[in-house]
C-alpha cells in the first residue's frame, strides 16, 4: 500500500480559465473531461481496474431506473406515517402503528420533534458554556447546513435564504449549476465571501498540480473544519454524565451506554446521541417506562421537546438536552448498537479513509435533506456500511494498489459513480458479515422481505443477517439522482479548475460544488486526542467487562462462591434480550457458502447477465486478492501468534475461545457459549 495516484498531465500552457472554457455541453469539452477522469484514475489500467470499469459501465442495466417512476399509491403509503398522537403533560406520547413496513425508527438526524415549541429552558446556572461567554459551537441539525427541498441538488448556493448571495455577474446567475459563480470574483473577495465552503479559508490547494490531489486535501480539510474541539467533546461528555444519573436515580437497576456516532467517532457538530437503557430487570421498554423517564427527565430540566415513540419496532424516547441543545434518542433493553460501536471502531482501524469519507457521504446527504430515514433518506449507519464495503472491494485499493488517505479525491468521485449511476440496485445486496464486505445476489439473500419495487437498496445489519438496514430507506431515486449529480458535478470542477491558470484557481473549491457548511464559523481544532470521549472509554469497558464476563461464565466453576457477583460488574452485566437463534456455522470453515457467494463474478453480482458474452468473466475477486495480501482474520492471528509463542494448549484455547466468543456474542448465536465450554472441557 501507498503509492499515489500517478501524476495528472496537467495543461498548464493555457491560460483560459473558467469564463473562457468552453461550453459544458459540447461534446469536445465533455470528451476531454472524460479523458481527465479518467487519467485521475490512472492511464495504464490494471487488470483489477478493468474489472472495475466493467461494473461502472453498466448503463443498460441501470438507465432504466432513470425512468422509474413511483406511483402515487406507492409514495403516499412510502411516505412517512401520519403518526397516531397526543400531549401529556407537554410531552408528545406517539403511538405509531407498528406495521412490518421497513418503517426505520432509528434517525440520525431527527430534526426539532416539534420545531414550533421553543427550544430553550436552560437552567443557566448549569450552562458552564454559556455562562463562561464561549459560544459552544454546536449547531442542532437544523436546516442551517440543509438545502430546500433537495428538488434541484445541484442548486447549492439559491438554496438558502439565510445567507446572502455574493454579488454575481450576469453570467454568473445563468450558471447552469448555480456554482461557479465564485470564479469570476476575485481572488480576495472569493475567500472572504464564501461562507458555503469555510474549510477552505487559509487553506488553498490551488498550487496543487494534480487536481485529484487538491480535492483530497480538501477533503482532509473539511474533515479537520467539522472534527469536535475539546469544547465540544467535553460538552458531550457532560450531556451524557447528565442523563446517566438521571436515569440511575429513577432506576437503580439500570444503567445508561451509549452508541451511534458519537461511540464511533464518526459524528458531525449536530449530529444526535443516541443511548440505550438496560437494566437488571430488563423490563424498560414499555408505554409506562418510556413515559416515566420522559417525565423525569423533563422534571430534571434536562429534556425539552420530548416525545415518546412507544409503539414502535424500536421504542424510543427523543429529546433536545436543553444545556447543551444535543438531540438524543433514548432506546431501552438492547445491546446490538452497542456492539455495531465496538465493530464500527474496529473498522476505522483497519480501513484508512473510512471516517473522512463517511463524514462527507453524511455531510453532503444531510445539506440535501437525505440522511433522516423518516423521509426515506439514508441513515448513518447504511452510510458506514455504504462506504466500508465500497473502500474494501475497491480493486485498486484491495490490491493495495494506492493509499486510501493519500486518494480521498479519486475515491470520492468513484463512490458517488458506482452508488449513483452504477449499481445494480435491483438485484445486488451489500453485507458486510464477519467483517468481509460483497456485493451478494438478492436472490440469495433469504430473509430479505421483497420491497414493492426491486429498486431497493439492501445492506445485511452486520449484526443481524436478517436485518435489512437500510429498508427505510424508500427515498432511493433521489439518493441516487444526488449521488449521480454530485459525480458530474465534481467533475466538471476538476476539468474547469485543471484548465484554469493558477491565478484563477485561488480561492476556489473543488468539494464546495457538491458540500456547503453553514453554521458558526469553526475552527480546524480536531482535538480529538487532547480530551477523552467517554463515550468510547464507556463502551470498551462495556465489552472489556463482558468478555471478561463471558469468559468467567465459561471457565467459572459455579459451585464455588467466587461468581460475578462479588466483583461489583452486575452494571454491565446485562441481561440480553432473547435472541433470534441463528445456524452455528461450523468454526474454522474458511469456504463456507458465503465465500462462495463472494467468487462469484462481479458481473452477476452487479445484477449483470453473464450469459450475454465473455466479457467480464475475469472472476476478480478483490477479497481474494486481501486475503492473498495477507489480510487475514483477527481469530486466525491470534491463534498463530500463541501457537509461535509456544503457550501451553489451556492457554491458546482460552484465547481462541475468547475470540470466537465475542463473535458469536456478536452474532448472536445463543448456543455458542455452551459449545466453547465443551470445547474447552
Ligand atoms: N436499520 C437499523 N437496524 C439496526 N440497527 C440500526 C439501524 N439503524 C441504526 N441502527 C443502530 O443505531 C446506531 C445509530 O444509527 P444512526 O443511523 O443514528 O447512525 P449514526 O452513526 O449515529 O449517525 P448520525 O451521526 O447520523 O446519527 C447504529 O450504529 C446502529 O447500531
Ligand atoms: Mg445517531
Amino acid at each position: 500500500m501507498g503509492r499515489k495516484s500517478p501524476s495528472l498531465p496537467s495543461d498548464r500552457n493555457r491560460s483560459n480559465g473558467a469564463g473562457s472554457k468552453k461550453p459544458s455541453g459540447s461534446s469536445d469539452s465533455r470528451n476531454r473531461k472524460k479523458r481527465i477522469v479518467k487519467r485521475m484514475r490512472k492511464s495504464s489500467l490494471s487488470k483489477a481496474e478493468k474489472q472495475f470499469q466493467v461494473f461502472n459501465q453498466v448503463d443498460e442495466h441501470v438507465n432504466k431506473y432513470e425512468n422509474l417512476d413511483l406511483d402515487a399509491s406507492d409514495i403516499e403509503t412510502r411516505s412517512p406515517r401520519k403518526k397516531k398522537s397526543h400531549v401529556s403533560n407537554d410531552i408528545l406520547v406517539i403511538d405509531e402503528e407498528d406495521n412490518d413496513d421497513g418503517y426505520d425508527d432509528y434517525d440520525g438526524h431527527y430534526d426539532s420533534p416539534r420545531p414550533s415549541v421553543p427550544v430553550v429552558d436552560v437552567e443557566s446556572e448549569h450552562e458552564e458554556t454559556v455562562s463562561s461567554g464561549q459560544s459552544p459551537q454546536l449547531s442542532v441539525a437544523t436546516s442551517e447546513n440543509g438545502l430546500e427541498a433537495n428538488e434541484d441538488f445541484i442548486a447549492l448556493s439559491n438554496s438558502s435564504e439565510e445567507e446572502p448571495e455574493p454579488e454575481l455577474s450576469g453570467e454568473d446567475q445563468d450558471h447552469p449549476h448555480g456554482a461557479g459563480a465564485e470564479g469570476q470574483l476575485s481572488p480576495s473577495k472569493r475567500a472572504t465571501t464564501n461562507t458555503d465552503y469555510p474549510w477552505i479559508l487559509n487553506h488553498d490547494h490551488s498550487k496543487q498540480k494534480e487536481i485529484a490531489d487538491w480535492l483530497t486535501m480538501e477533503i482532509k480539510d473539511f474533515v479537520a473544519y467539522i472534527s469536535p474541539n475539546r469544547q465540544e467533546i467535553e460538552i458531550r461528555n457532560r450531556t451524557i454524565s447528565r442523563i446517566r444519573a438521571a436515569v440511575k436515580d429513577l432506576w437503580p437497576d439500570a444503567d445508561l451506554h451509549v452508541f451511534g456516532s458519537y461511540a464511533t467517532d464518526l459524528y458531525l457538530p449536530g449530529s444526535d446521541i443516541d443511548c440505550v437503557v438496560n437494566s437488571a430487570s430488563g423490563d424498560k421498554e414499555n408505554r409506562n417506562s418510556l413515559y416515566s423517564l420522559a417525565s423525569f427527565l423533563k422534571q430534571r430540566k434536562l429534556a425539552s421537546q420530548v416525545e415518546v415513540i412507544a409503539k414502535a419496532r424500536v421504542p424510543i424516547i427523543k429529546f433536545v438536552e436543553p444545556h447543551s441543545q444535543i438531540h438524543i434518542d433514548v432506546s431501552f433493553e438492547r445491546t446490538n448498537g452497542l456492539e455495531a460501536a465496538k465493530l464500527i471502531r474496529e473498522w476505522l482501524e483497519e480501513t484508512p479513509g473510512l471516517r473522512e469519507l463517511v463524514l462527507i457521504v453524511k455531510q453532503f446527504l444531510h445539506s440535501r435533506r437525505l440522511n433522516n430515514v423518516h423521509t426515506g433518506g439514508l441513515g448513518g449507519f447504511s452510510i458506514i456500511c455504504l462506504v466500508y464495503s465500497f473502500l474494501h472491494l475497491h480493486p485498486r485499493v484491495a490490491t493495495g494498489e494506492i493509499d486510501p488517505r493519500d486518494n480521498l479525491g479519486v475515491l470520492l468521485i468513484d463512490l458517488f459513480e458506482l452508488y449513483g449511476k452504477n449499481f445494480g440496485y435491483d438485484d445486488v445486496g451489500i453485507t458486510v458479515q464477519d467483517g468481509h464486505p460483497a456485493y451478494i445476489p438478492k436472490r440469495e439473500w433469504k430473509d430479505l422481505q421483497p420491497g414493492r419495487s426491486p429498486f431497493t437498496l439492501a445492506i445485511q445489519d452486520p449484526g443481524d443477517p436478517t436485518n435489512n438496514i437500510s429498508r427505510g430507506s424508500f427515498n432511493l431515486r433521489d439518493i441516487k439522482k444526488s449521488f449521480a449529480g454530485a459525480f458530474d458535478l465534481l467533475t466538471d470542477r476538476c476539468f474547469e479548475l485543471d484548465m484554469a491558470t493558477f491565478k484563477d484557481r485561488v480561492g476556489r473549491s473543488i468539494l464546495g460544488n457538491v458540500i456547503k457548511y453553514r453554521g458558526k464559523p469553526r475552527d480546524f481544532n480536531d482535538e480529538r486526542d487532547l480530551v477523552e470521549n467517554k463515550a468510547i472509554i464507556e463502551n470498551e469497558n462495556y465489552h472489556k467487562k463482558r468478555t471478561r464476563i463471558v469468559h468467567e461464565e465459561v471457565f467459572t466453576d459455579y459451585s464455588s462462591d467466587e461468581g460475578l457477583n462479588g466483583k461489583g460488574e452486575d452494571a454491565y452485566h446485562v441481561e440480553e434480550p432473547a435472541r433470534k437463534k441463528r445456524a452455528t456455522k461450523p468454526k474454522n470453515s474458511p469456504k463456507d457458502s458465503r465465500s462462495e457467494k463472494k467468487k462469484q463474478s462481479v458481473d452477476s453480482l452487479m445484477g449483470i447477465s453473464t450469459n450475454d458474452d465473455g466479457e467480464g468473466e475475469d472472476d476478480y475477486n478483490p477479497l481474494d486478492a486481501r486475503e492473498s495480501s495477507g489480510t487475514t482474520e483477527k481469530e486466525n492471528t491470534e491463534d498463530a501468534e500463541v501457537g509461535a509463542s509456544g503457550k501451553p494448549e489451556a492457554a491458546l484455547k482460552k484465547i481462541t475461545v475468547d475470540a470466537q466468543t465475542r463473535r458469536d456474542y456478536w452474532l448472536g448465536k445463543s448456543n455458542a457459549l455452551s459449545n466453547a465450554s465443551a470445547d474447552h472441557s
